[in-house]
């Protein structure tokens, strides 16, 4: 008989178990509070860019203006891809997910990258320069092929979230589109110890490579209880059809013990900060364009849920408003994960970054529950 351990400290789903320290990214689940650095998510969504914050979080400092400056030059010199990756995603099937073309295209794209298996401090930090960059022109050739339109070039003279529109949509959005867009990015670069930069930081653990790192991370963003339900949400606001049967759906899905899509969260037992911020951004959009249906949808079901299961420490989180956003700025629902991958790829490239600086191979335990004391037995003895 082996000696099996006890059950009693079993930390299901790893849930409040620290394994790390980290100077990036702070939560408070209970009163809904998030900063980066320090400073509240508001401040960096009112204040910065997309590129401010990736940079900060990357060097985990606020950077000088001329830092800031040589930064955003690397990103706008680093936009282009391999023709061959640009062939590739031109072939891949169009009813393929666009999660599983985008974990393909950046593996496929770490081939051609001669830096790829360089796994120093330096060298990380330089494949997370041309990865946040190439992100963006990677992602929007995905959807471009996907929908059968002609893949475009990045430029070089738009932001970082001006030039994305611009490859997605085919032309150049308007100041506020792009601004618009550079806030949700903002809101999505990074978030604690959340499943995707878990996953990051596990691979990077084993001293892998920053394109494995990224490429686990994906496929974990990919699923719907983490990145996956922002598009969820759309789907479930395309069934709901119009703002009078929002209630009745909700409580009928509730009844029948089902989850509600961009509700709940591991860490927020209240409502998530960005999800404010991004609820009143699509208020302001449902207002200008007039289109509210969507908004009132969401708005009923956020009044729904925080009536019947706030108590429960339900609430929405960002996947719950992002979408109605996305959606005014002429994005389908299938590309709304990716474009949180287009946010995120900071957040795990700088994750990866803190975590390599001290690595400890991440080896967690399982309290061992299957048989004893067995012999073998051959094929033909077997029942
Ligand atoms: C970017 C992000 O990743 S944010 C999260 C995005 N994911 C979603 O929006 C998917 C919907 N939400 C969920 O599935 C969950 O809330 C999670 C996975 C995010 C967090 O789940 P956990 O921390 O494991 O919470 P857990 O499942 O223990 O829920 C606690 C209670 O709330 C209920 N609950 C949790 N989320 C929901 C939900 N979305 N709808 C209805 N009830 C819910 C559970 O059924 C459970 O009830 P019980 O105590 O009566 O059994
Ligand atoms: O932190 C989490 O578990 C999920 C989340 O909100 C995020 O990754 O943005």
């Amino acid at each position: 008989m082996y000696p099996v351990s006890n059950m009693t400290n079993i930390a299901k789903g790893l849930e409040g178990v620290l394994f790390t320290e980290s100077k990036l990214t702070f939560i408070n689940g209970s009163e809904g509070i998030l900063t980066h650095l320090g400073i509240p998510i508001q401040e960096w969504a009112e204040k910065s860019t997309f590129e401010e914050l990736s940079l900060a979080l990357l060097d985990g400092e606020l950077p000088t203006a001329e830092e800031l400056a040589k930064f955003d030059a690397q990103l706008r010199a680093n936009r282009a891809i391999p023709d061959k990756l640009i062939e590739e995603i031109a072939s891949f099937p169009k009813n393929a997910n666009p999660m599983q073309a985008l974990r393909t295209a950046v593996s496929y794209l770490g081939l051609f990258d001669p830096q790829s298996e360089d796994v120093s401090q330096e060298a990380r930090r330089e494949i997370s320069i041309r990865l946040i960059a190439q992100f963006a022109t990677i992602i929007a050739a995905i959807a471009r092929a996907r929908e059968g339109q002609e893949i475009i070039a990045p430029r070089a003279d738009l932001t970082h979230a001006g030039n994305f529109l611009y490859m997605l949509n085919g032309k150049e959005p308007s100041p506020e589109q792009a601004r618009l867009f550079d806030i949700a990015l903002i809101l999505h670069a990074d978030h604690g110890m959340n499943a995707s930069t878990f996953t990051a930081i596990a691979t990077s653990s084993t001293i892998s490579d920053m394109y494995s790192c990224i490429v686990s991370a994906i496929g974990a963003l990919k699923g719907p209880l983490h990145g996956g339900a922002n598009e969820q949400v759309m789907v479930m606001l395309d069934e709901v059809g119009t703002p009078d049967k929002a209630e009745a759906y909700i409580t009928k899905k509730l009844d029948n013990k089902e989850k509600i899509m961009g509700v709940g969260h591991r860490v927020y037992k209240y409502f998530d900060p960005r999800s404010r911020v991004l609820r009143d951004y699509a208020a302001m959009v449902a207002d200008k364009e007039g289109k509210s249906n969507y908004y009132q949808i969401l708005e009923t079901i956020e009044k729904t849920v925080v009536d019947r299961i706030g108590s429960k420490g339900i609430y929405p989180n960002v996947d719950f408003y992002s979408g109605t956003v996305y959606s005014d700025l002429g994005i389908k629902k299938e590309y709304f994960t990716p474009i949180f991958a287009l946010a995120r790829i900071s957040g795990w490239c700088a994750s990866v970054i803190e975590y390599s600086k001290d690595n400890r191979l991440l080896r967690p335990d399982a309290v061992y529950t299957g048989l004893t004391d067995q012999h073998y037995k051959d094929l033909k003895d077997r029942q």
